[in-house]
């Protein structure tokens, strides 16, 4: 029997869980039955062990990494602003001048309008926020979708890995104060107000290469990884700009973590709503091992019959998402308030459609699942009392 790897907990076939292929987002191990501890790849290990390490490391682990990488950041920045609060305010001359003022301004609408016609969930979401976070999470929005749109968007079929490597230049001097256009002009200005970090923003183009090149995927640890550059990433953006909430008891990386399972989940959601217009495109992004072992081919996904093994499979691969929704609600609580209720509102909306899927009755080759109007506004009045519930008292 092949080894199979839990997507949280970093065993191998140790997990009794009801999920296809033993993969679940619950940090219990059957084996012990105890919160299963994050890897930890740095003290006493020679570099060679570390290199096999990571030949065998999950992807889970690996995206994790990145996960403690933001979070040291965070308490870096925390410390320096204290630093900075003690120090007396001086006039470096580099305050912005009224023409910078417009320019800014003249950004941001940009970004606003272009996220306004692209991004129709998101966008709402965004207009539940303060003024300034809006602004910031327009300038992220933008740059994210025009990433998408080198591979995915009408002239997706002529970018090359070139364009990707040009494209990650252009990232480089956004971060450096080096804006090429309007709409990198409000991402290098938010880039310099919040502590973010160009590591998600790079993994993401990472996650754009791989677009470019692969069209299957063996296992969900190959599929978790690429979740993690196009979505997850979008989550650990987002974290810096939202803020943990002054009287969060939470540690920082289960934050961020509850960021990576909503952004995972969301892009989850979105395969499952996409799998006839990916199989237009040639593109199956279910896992393989568990199509075959539901009994299911490509052949099955390109014929797109609604089957019962069909059904039951989809059954599996709901699940699985709405797990990824439950590890991502223990997080938005953590969050400043200001944002709490964008970030509910996005998460019940964007959950609803998996029940439109099984609304559909599991056809989702020829139905497109959406969430009517009405339910969209049921679930505003929701989102907010979810969001005027505080950070939990006990620690996280
Ligand atoms: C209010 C709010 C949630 C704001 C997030 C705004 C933001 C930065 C959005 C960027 C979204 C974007 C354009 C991503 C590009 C890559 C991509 C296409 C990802 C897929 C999004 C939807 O795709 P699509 O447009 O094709 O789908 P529709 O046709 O519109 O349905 C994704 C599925 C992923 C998007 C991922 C997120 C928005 C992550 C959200 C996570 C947080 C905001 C962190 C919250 C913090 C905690 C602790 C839970």
């Amino acid at each position: 029997m092949s080894a199979v790897l839990c997507v949280v907990c970093p065993r191998v076939n140790a997990c009794d869980h009801s999920l296809p292929r033993n993969y679940c987002t619950q940090r219990r191990c059957s084996s012990n039955n105890k919160l299963s501890s994050k890897p930890s790849f740095s003290s006493g290990v020679s570099a060679y062990s570390r290199a096999v390490a990571n030949l065998s490391r999950s992807s889970e682990e690996r995206v994790y990494e990145v996960v403690q990488k933001q979070a040291a950041l965070v308490r870096e920045h925390r410390r320096e602003s204290e630093l900075d609060l003690k120090k007396p305010v001086e006039n470096d001359g580099t305050s912005t001048g009224t023409t910078d003022w417009n320019r800014l301004n003249e950004a941001y609408e940009r970004c606003r309008e272009f996220c306004a016609d692209h991004d129709n969930t998101f966008y709402l979401g965004t207009l539940l926020m303060m003024p300034e976070l809006r602004r910031a999470f327009w300038a992220i929005s933008v740059w994210c979708r025009r990433t998408d749109d080198l591979v995915d968007g009408p002239n997706a079929t002529y970018t090359t890995p070139k364009d990707l490597e040009r494209w990650e230049k252009r990232l480089n001097d956004i971060f450096e104060g080096r804006p090429c256009d309007v709409y990198d002009v409000a991402l290098s200005d938010t880039a310099s107000k919040y502590p973010i970090d160009i590591q998600p923003f790079k993994d993401m183009i990472e996650g754009m290469k791989l677009d470019l090149t692969k069209s299957r995927y063996e296992n969900f640890d190959e599929l978790y990884l690429y979740c993690y550059h196009v979505a997850g990433t979008v989550g650990l953006m987002s974290v810096p700009v939202i803020g943990i909430a002054p009287k969060s008891k939470a540690s920082i990386e289960s934050v961020y973590n509850a960021a990576l399972a909503l952004g995972i989940a969301n892009q989850l959601t979105n395969i499952l709503r996409d799998v006839g217009e990916d199989a237009i495109r040639g593109r199956i992004y279910l896992p393989q091992d568990e199509l075959a072992q539901a009994g299911l081919s490509d052949e099955d996904i390109f014929c797109g019959k609604v089957t019962d093994k069909w059904r039951s499979f989809m059954k599996g691969q709901i699940k699985r998402a709405r797990m990824f929704y439950y590890e991502a609600e223990k997080g938005v609580s953590e969050l400043n308030l200001a944002s709490r209720w964008a970030v509910w509102s996005s998460l019940l909306l964007y959950r609803q459609i998996l029940d439109a899927i099984e609304a559909n009755d599991y056809n989702n080759f020829t139905k497109r699942a959406y969430v009517a109007k009405a339910k969209k506004l049921i679930s505003l009045p929701v989102a907010l009392g979810r969001a005027l519930k505080g950070p939990s008292k006990l620690a996280s």
